[in-house]
């Protein structure tokens, strides 16, 4: 298994939705090459391979955002950035769907573009996968060594509350169901989302829950979640209702 992986050319597709990211996605982008570039990767064996693209969603932002997105272009090249807009913002679940259809790599990573998942953990992320053969890794911030840094308490309390409930109804042994930090294998991820139904930020929820019903081998990496500098969250209350419904339609589909 470890040397068909070492002589396998991974290539990570790391796709990133945005809405409003304006002020954030050229800092992104720079961390995610000062962590993914070969020559800043420990030298180890394994990571002799990495290739990657970041796959920017964009739901037609008023801000901005896709002007310099394409500036990034420019400066890192059309094949290391690919802008692949929509008319208008269609929800988080489909802008995932959205650029799997585009991605080229066998690994697909999916990640905020706030910052609020920090770029430097996508080597642990990558070697977790290499050393386990797992299908998907999904970053937590429920166990030692993760946590939340700068949310309120209601926003602690509704995370915390929405996967202690989940996890009481569904069992699904992931520690963070809500959490969208992940790394999947393509092929995986494009099975489980076929059978996924929901558009809005319950997606992430969804998704682990099925494949781990499906029995794919999932790993977890700490990380922590810096709530955003620039801009604004778009989760409303209306993402609330709808994590309820999601849960509720898990219970009985599940
Ligand atoms: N294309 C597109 N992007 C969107 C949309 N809604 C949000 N985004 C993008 O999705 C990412 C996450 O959105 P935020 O609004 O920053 O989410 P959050 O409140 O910080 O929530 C985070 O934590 C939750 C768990 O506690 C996660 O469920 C959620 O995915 C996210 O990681 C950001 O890159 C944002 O621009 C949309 O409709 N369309
Ligand atoms: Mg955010």
């Amino acid at each position: 298994m470890e040397e068909q992986q070492r002589n396998e050319r991974n290539k990570y597709s790391i796709i990133v939705p945005t809405y409003n990211e304006r002020l954030n996605i050229a800092l992104l982008v720079y961390l995610i090459f000062k962590h993914l570039k070969k020559n800043v990767i420990p030298l180890s064996a394994l990571f002799r391979n990495v290739d990657f693209e970041i796959i920017i969603v964009d739901d037609g932002s008023p801000d901005g955002t896709q002007e310099v997105v394409k500036q990034l272009q420019q400066v890192y090249g059309e094949d290391h950035i690919l802008l692949r807009a929509r008319p208008k913002k269609l929800g988080l679940g489909t802008a995932y769907s959205h650029g799997l259809r585009h991605a080229s790599g066998n690994f697909v990573v999916i990640m905020d573009a706030d910052l609020s998942h920090h770029p430097k953990y996508l080597p642990s992320f990558i070697k977790k996968q290499m050393e386990t053969g797992a299908s998907i890794v999904t970053g937590t911030r429920y166990v030692s060594g993760g946590g939340v840094h700068g949310w309120n308490l209601m926003r602690k309390l509704t995370s915390r509350g929405a996967n202690v409930l989940a996890q009481t109804l569904l069992w699904p042994g992931v520690s963070d169901l809500t959490g969208s930090f992940r790394l999947y294998r393509k092929s995986v991820l494009e099975e489980v989302i076929s059978s996924c139904v929901s558009k809005g930020y319950v997606f992430q929820m969804e998704m682990i829950v099925r494949a781990s019903r499906k029995g794919y081998h999932i790993e977890e990496v700490p990380i922590t979640f810096v709530d955003r500098v620039y801009g604004s969250s778009k989760l409303g209350g209306s993402e609330i209702v709808e994590y309820l419904k999601g849960l509720a339609y898990l219970l009985v589909t599940t």
